[in-house]
C-alpha cells in the first residue's frame, strides 16, 4: 500500500496523512505524547532525489532520536525519509540574565560522585541533540571544569571591557572562576566571598544567547549551595548520586534542599552504577543496586539514567575531552544523550503543564 501512495512525483495528501499519523502515534519519554504534540503542523515535500522531507519546529533538543524515527519512517514507507528541524527552546523561568534561556543545575548531596564529569558530558550531549549549551563552574572551593575541559591555564578576555567573553571549549561555552584566580586562592574565600564571586560570573559573562547554562554546583547541601540555589534562577536541578548508602542519604538532602527553595528536581542519576565485563557483558554493581530508583520512587521523581563506573569516562575526564567529543555515537556517548534528551523534555513539558500552550505565562519569582 505505501509503495502505491509514495510512488509519484509530488506528495499526495494521503502520504503526507500517513506520516502524521506515525508521527502523533510515536512515543517515548522523549516525546510521550507524540511528536507532533503540542498543535505542530508539519511541511511535508519531496527533494531533489525523492526523498521527503519533513519540516518541524521542536521546543527542545532531540537529534539521535530523530534520527532513528527517519529510519523507522524510511523502513515503514519504503523511501527515504529525512528530518529538517529547528529547535525553538523556551525559557522555563523569568530572569533577568541577558543571553541564557535556562539555567539547570547539577548537584550532589555528596562530594566525587561524578558530579563534574557528568556535567560536562551531559552538556556536550545536548550540543550533540542540536541545542547551544554554556557551562558555569559553580564549584568555588574547587573549581574542576577548567581540567575537565582541558583548559588548565586558559584566561578569558573581555571584548567591551564590561562582559568577560566564556572559552570555546570545542563549541561548549565555559566560564569558572578557575579561570581567573590560582586555585590555592580560591579554597580560602569564606562564603559569602565565594557566593559574590560567583555571582559576578553567571552575570558579568556575556553568554551569547545560549539555550541551556549547565551550573556546576557545589557538593553538599550546607548554607553555600542554599545561597547559590536562592541566588541563580534556576529552572531545574538534576542530582547526581552513586547507588552507595551514604550517597544517597545525601542525594535526599539534595532534593530537599531545592524543594526548599522551590526549584523543581527534574530527576535523579545514578553514577558509577555498574561495572560491565569487558569480555563477558555481565554488569556487576559494586556499589550496591535499585537505590537510585528506591529514593526517586520514594520522593516522587525520575531515576533521569543509570551511567556505568567506565574506565573510559575516567580516562576522557582526566584528558580534559569528553567520549561525546571522540565519538558522539558510541554506547556512552548514547547514554549521556538520551539523559540529556530526557531533561530537555521534561524541562519543556514542565513549562508546559504550568502554563498550557505558551511561554508567555513564565514562572514568576
Ligand atoms: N562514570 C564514571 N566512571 C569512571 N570514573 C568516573 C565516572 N564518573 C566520574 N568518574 C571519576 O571520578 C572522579 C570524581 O569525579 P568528579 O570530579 O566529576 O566528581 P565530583 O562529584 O564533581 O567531585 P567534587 O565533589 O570534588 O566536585 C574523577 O576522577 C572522575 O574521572
Amino acid at each position: 500500500m505505501f509503495s502505491k501512495i509514495f510512488s509519484s512525483k509530488t506528495l499526495s495528501s494521503d502520504a503526507k496523512q500517513t506520516l502524521v499519523d506515525s508521527l502523533n502515534r510515536y512515543r517515548s519519554e522523549t516525546f510521550p505524547q507524540g511528536i507532533l504534540y503540542p498543535d505542530i503542523d508539519p511541511e511535508i515535500t519531496l527533494e531533489k532525489g525523492n526523498d521527503i522531507v519533513i519540516k518541524l519546529s521542536l521546543p527542545f533538543p532531540c537529534n539521535s532520536e530523530l534520527h532513528l524515527v527517519s529510519e523507522a519512517l524510511t523502513k515503514e514507507v519504503k523511501q527515504t525519509v529525512r528530518f529538517a528541524i529547528k529547535y525553538n527552546v523556551q525559557p522555563v523561568r523569568r530572569h533577568e540574565l541577558a543571553g541564557i534561556k535556562n539555567i539547570i543545575a547539577i548537584a550532589s548531596g555528596k562530594g566525587g560522585v561524578g558530579k563534574s564529569t557528568t556535567a560536562v558530558n551531559l552538556a556536550y550531549a545536548l550540543i550533540a541533540e542540536g541545542a547551544s549549551v554554556g557551562i558555569l563552574d559553580a564549584d568555588i572551593y574547587g573549581p574542576s571544569i577548567p581540567t575537565l575541559l582541558g583548559l588548565k591555564g586558559a584566561k578569558p578576555s573581555s571584548d567591551d571591557g564590561k562582559l568577560l567573553t566564556p572559552i570555546n571549549a570545542n563549541g561548549l561555552s565555559a566560564m569558572s572562576l578557575g579561570f581567573l584566580v590560582d586555585e590555592d586562592d580560591a579554597t580560602v574565600w569564606r562564603g559569602p566571598m565565594a557566593s559574590r564571586a560567583f555571582s559576578q560570573l553567571l552575570n558579568e559573562t556575556d553568554w551569547q544567547g545560549i539555550d541551556y547554562l549547565i551550573v556546576d554546583m557545589p557538593p553538599g547541601t550546607g548554607d553555600i549551595q542554599l545561597t547559590l540555589s536562592q541566588q541563580v534562577p534556576v529552572a531545574a536541578a538534576v542530582v547526581i548520586t552513586t547507588p552507595q548508602d551514604i550517597a544517597l542519604a545525601d542525594a535526599i538532602k539534595g532534593l530537599a534542599m531545592f524543594e526548599q527553595v522551590k526549584v523543581p528536581v527534574l530527576g535523579i542519576i545514578e553514577n558509577m552504577s555498574y561495572h560491565q565485563c569487558e569480555n563477558c557483558g555481565h554488569h556487576s554493581h559494586l556499589f550496591g543496586e535499585g537505590g537510585g530508583q528506591r529514593v526517586a520512587d520514594k520522593y516522587d521523581t525520575q531515576l533521569l539514567g543509570q551511567l556505568p563506573l567506565d574506565v573510559n569516562i575516567r580516562r576522557d575526564a582526566d584528558q580534559g575531552v569528553s567520549p561525546l567529543l571522540t565519538d558522539n555515537t558510541s554506547n556512552i556517548s548514547e547514554q549521556y544523550r538520551k539523559i540529556a534528551r530526557t531533561i530537555a523534555a521534561q524541562l519543556y513539558l514542565q513549562l508546559d503543564s504550568r502554563s498550557p500552550n505558551t511561554a508567555k505565562l513564565l514562572i514568576e519569582d
